[in-house]
């Protein structure tokens, strides 16, 4: 391309993840002509830093659990440690797959792929690391974010997310600073593939704005697994011990020694680098780009789905908006994001899922008398057989006389393949009675969600 005439395209999307390749893809199936910048693998966090090797290492740690329940009931199988490198090698193969297959799709869809960081020059023109300049009069914002470390004397000690995926073998003493996803996903996941875990909380509880029930008995469980939790817990400073780190509290208290620490304390939005300012696009104080209902910024024609938007930052949240966006532009659809009703699940051991509102959150908006609560506490039959203690939580809030279903919470093991159906309920509108006019499928977890009492 000719540095000095920019390429016009129909639309330009800026970042080759979740959120940007679904963009792109829907707007070329409709017949635009599109520029996809991505400066790194294609598939951005989800694919190669995130969901999908997460997901891998879940299921690890998952199988191990399996062969540890396994020799309890009588199979003759000794579990041994996890060969982390060849694990990784089925873990990456699996993420080239999904590279080659972005690629294809790519290539037919006739989307012109540049591997190269964008900035803006003005509303309609961006330009890559080496000065060639393209132009279109739709440009999609979709540059997601990255994991921040804390701002601690000696942050540099500890890794992030991205640093994890880089491991080759489990560290014997593993601290995690944070009690979001990552933290409570990374903990659980480091104990079964058998890691030492300690859980560094400033607050008094995991997983804020997940039910608090159900956070408490994974707390819980956590702790029967050997993770030490510590909540009300500040990091002051982190420092050197040999190869090893301790952790300084506040209180000036030095924790333990621990091979490797991770920060999970959360991620900020990749849009420094875009330079908006030269075109105008607003951010909010966190830097996320600024977008309406339509996912529309402040300037005409710039849109931002993803990670660098304020909206929830889960994948299928970005694909579904980026979709979305593409068939109003350019397949005359009218239909937005609804940002209602989002089920989410915390790959933790074992799962969370959650769709609609928590206990606290529908006692706030309907008020008490409105709000009715009905839990199943039980011990999944695999663990009952093995006479292991996990057990797992379902609640369902409900509201009003008709008992409508605004809430479905489940912690327990299948808990994150039973949400979604619920979920697609829940969005219907379903009441308590319809839960329980379905027949249920016995011996299952599940219909523990439509026999509650
Ligand atoms: C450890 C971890 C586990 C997760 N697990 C889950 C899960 O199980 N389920 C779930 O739903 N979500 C999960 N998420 C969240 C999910 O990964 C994100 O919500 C999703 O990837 C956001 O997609 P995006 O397109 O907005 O951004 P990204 O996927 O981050 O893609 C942004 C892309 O933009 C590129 N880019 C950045 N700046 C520029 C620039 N200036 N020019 C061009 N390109 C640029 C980047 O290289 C990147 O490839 C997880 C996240 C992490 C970190
Ligand atoms: N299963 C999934 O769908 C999944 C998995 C991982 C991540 N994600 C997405 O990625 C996002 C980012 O995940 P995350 O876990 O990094 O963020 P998060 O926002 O979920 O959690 C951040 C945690 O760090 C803590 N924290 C922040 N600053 C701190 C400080 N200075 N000191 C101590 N603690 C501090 C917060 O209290 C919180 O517990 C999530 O919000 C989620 O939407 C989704």
């Amino acid at each position: 391309m000719n540095a000095h005439a920019p390429s016009e395209f129909d639309l330009i999307v800026i970042g080759g993840g979740s959120g940007g390749l679904a963009g792109a893809f829907r707007a070329a199936g409709h017949g635009a002509r599109v520029a996809l910048l991505e400066p790194g693998l294609l598939g951005g966090t989800c694919v190669n830093v995130g969901c999908v090797p997460k997901k891998a290492m879940w299921l690890a740690a998952d199988v191990a659990g399996r062969l540890r329940l396994a020799q309890t009931l009588g199979f003759p199988v000794t579990p041994a440690p996890l060969d982390w490198p060849e694990f990784i090698v089925h873990r990456e193969r699996y993420i080239e797959n999904i590279h080659a297959s972005y690629r294809r799709r790519l290539d037919e869809a006739g989307i012109a792929v540049l591997p190269s960081y964008a900035h803006f020059v003005d509303a309609h023109t961006v330009e890559c690391e080496s000065g060639t300049r393209l132009r279109a009069p739709r440009i999609l914002i979709a540059t997601g974010g990255r994991p921040q470390r804390m701002a601690v004397p000696g942050a540099e000690l500890g890794g992030v997310s991205d640093d994890f995926f880089q491991w080759r073998a489990a560290p014997e003493r593993v601290a995690i600073v944070g009690a979001g996803y990552i933290a409570v996903e990374l903990a659980g996941l480091l104990q079964g593939l058998g890691s030492r875990v300690d859980v560094f909380v400033r607050g008094d509880r995991l997983l804020r704005g997940f039910d608090h029930e159900l956070t408490a008995q994974l707390a819980e469980e956590y702790r029967q697994q050997g993770i030490r939790l510590h909540f009300d817990h500040t990091v002051a400073a982190i420092e050197r011990d040999g190869q090893g780190v301790r952790l300084r509290g506040f209180d000036g208290a030095l924790s333990d020694r621990f091979d490797a620490l991770l920060f999970a304390t959360g991620r900020v939005p990749n849009s420094e680098r875009l330079q908006l300012h030269n075109a105008g696009v607003a951010t909010d104080v966190g830097g996320h780009v600024a977008v309406d209902e339509r996912h529309a910024t402040n300037v005409d024609g710039i849109f931002a789905v993803g990670d660098i938007t304020p909206d929830p930052p889960l994948t299928p949240v970005a694909i579904a908006a980026a979709r979305r966006l593409m068939d109003r532009l350019y397949g005359g659809a009218t239909a937005l994001l609804d940002r209602t009703g989002i089920p989410t699940v915390v790959f933790s051991h074992p799962p969370i899922g959650q769709v609609g509102l928590t206990e606290m959150e529908a006692r706030q908006v309907h008020g008490d008398t409105a709000v009715h609560v009905y839990r199943a506490g039980f011990r999944p039959m695999l663990y009952a057989l093995a006479d292991v203690p996990q057990r797992s939580l379902f609640k369902l809030v409900c509201v009003g006389d008709d008992r409508r279903v605004v809430g479905i919470h489940l912690m327990g093991e299948a808990a994150d393949e039973i949400l979604q159906g619920f979920a697609v309920a829940l969005k219907r509108g379903i009441t308590l009675d319809d839960l329980r006019d379905t027949v249920a499928i016995h011996p299952t977890s599940a219909e523990e969600v439509v026999l509650m009492r």
